[in-house]
């Protein structure tokens, strides 16, 4: 099944879903050695997002966020792709600068579509989202 949606950074990238309807702050809730969730009042406390197909409203707080979505980048423990309700800039220059494929505005709510564990299918070169359901 494939939904379109708007490119905020291109590229393909296919992984499970990591879904969360918290909004991110990657400076502060994400540890960009590890990947993992380190705020205890976060829905993902203690999951490690890297590798998932990262699906989340929004990022919110600093705009070193950015640069700690680079760092993720850079330790190998990045998202292989995000999926946003609506991005904002910092979670968008930080998947532009880390080349992570990076949607948002899907034609259908990604809450509804998709569950934790989906495989999935990220194309925002084409600008659509390819869901493998078992
Ligand atoms: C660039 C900043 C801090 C630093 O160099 O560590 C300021 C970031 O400002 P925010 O209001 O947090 O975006």
């Amino acid at each position: 099944m494939r939904v379109n949606c708007r490119t905020i950074a291109r590229g393909v990238a296919e992984g499970e879903v990591l879904l969360t309807r918290d909004p991110i702050s990657f400076l502060g809730n994400v540890d960009p050695e590890t990947g993992e969730i380190v705020e205890p009042q976060h829905e993902l406390y203690g999951q490690s997002i890297s590798g998932k197909v990262l699906v989340f409203p929004y990022g919110k707080g600093s705009t070193v966020g950015s640069y700690v979505i680079y760092q993720l980048f850079k330790n190998n423990v990045a998202p292989a792709a995000m999926i946003n309700i609506e991005s904002e800039p910092i979670v968008a220059v930080g998947a532009i600068i880390s080349e992570i494929p990076l949607v948002d505005k899907l034609e259908t709510d990604p809450f509804e579509l998709l569950k934790n564990g989906d495989r999935v299918i990220v194309n925002s070169t084409a600008s659509f989202v390819e869901i493998n359901k078992d």
